[in-house]
């Protein structure tokens, strides 16, 4: 399977890359740049640009990563995450799963620094109309969504390889940095447990795709007042390779098809079909 991460920042992307131990080479793409990396990536072709199976006598390698910094903010995560998605496409070499990964803040207390948190729910916080009764979500107004779901047997299977908080994850425009904007967020969002500012824009390119995509934080700070000197942004960089180290066997060997619970529809269908 060919996996896509998308990072926000630089310091994100190589900080998962750390978790790979063969060689990375770039790949410039028209709206993306990625850092590829392959099992045997010394033998192959650049990622995007592959459009045959293996040669006859080699195996496919266990699976291919790409990694993307697409730069901060929900529009950018988008504009890059669908660039790699189309030219993987039309190289006749799709994703079969995004993961939009970095540092991110915390709600306590179920997500303190230092911890890693695994979406179930990556929800666009503040994609809507304020009204003078309150916020409108872009749903309440006729339009679009606010909520990606996470196939369930994917959190499953992130959430076992790591220790991790589960929950929805919350993108935001808006870094939070006061103690009552995040109370309003926990108010209309009861299960978030972070929030970060690329989410639902790498969702948004993967759901556009039809690929599954995951979300995966490393908290940095907890997500209230701000106070940008207190934010451990080295030791939650560590923390997302180590996560990234954990996940690689977990991801590499998921199959969404194979898990019925995540495809009710389809399964009745096959049934009655
Ligand atoms: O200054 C550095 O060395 C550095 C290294 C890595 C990342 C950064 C960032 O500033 C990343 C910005 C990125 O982080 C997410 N983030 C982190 N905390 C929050 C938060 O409380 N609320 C929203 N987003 C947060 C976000 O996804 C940004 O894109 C700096």
């Amino acid at each position: 399977m060919r996996i896509l991460v998308a990072t926000a920042v630089v310091p994100e992307r190589d900080a998962v890359a750390k978790a790979f131990a063969g060689p990375a080479r770039p790949c410039v793409l028209p709206g993306a740049a990625l850092l590829s990396l392959a099992d045997d990536a010394a033998d192959d072709p650049p990622a995007g640009m592959r459009t045959d199976a293996p040669p006859a006598g080699r195996t496919a390698p266990a699976a291919r990563w790409d990694l993307l910094a697409a730069g901060v903010g929900p529009a950018s995560a988008a504009a890059g995450t669908g660039a790699a998605l189309t030219a993987a496409a039309l190289a006749g070499d799709p994703y079969g799963l995004v993961v939009s990964a970095g540092i991110g803040g915390g709600f306590a207390p179920a997500a303190p620094p230092g911890c890693l948190v695994v979406a179930d729910a990556i929800t666009a916080a503040d994609l809507g109309a304020e009204t003078p009764d309150g916020f409108l979500p872009v749903t309440a107004l006729g339009f679009g969504t606010t909520t990606h779901a996470v196939p369930a047997s994917l959190v499953a299977a992130a959430a076992a390889a790591l220790p991790a908080v589960v929950g929805t994850v919350l993108t935001v425009s808006t870094a939070t940095g006061t103690a009552s904007r995040a109370a309003e967020l926990r108010g209309r969002h009861p299960g978030a447990v972070a929030e970060a500012m690329e989410g639902f824009g790498v969702a948004e390119a993967a759901a556009a795709h039809g690929v599954p995509a995951l979300e995966v934080r490393a908290v940095s700070n907890p997500v209230g007042p701000r106070d940008r000197a207190a934010w451990r942004i080295k030791e939650a960089l560590a923390a997302l390779t180590e996560a990234f180290g954990k996940l690689r066997p977990v991801l590499e060997s998921w199959r969404e098809h194979e898990h019925h619970a995540d495809h009710p529809d389809r399964c009745s269908r096959a049934r009655a079909g």
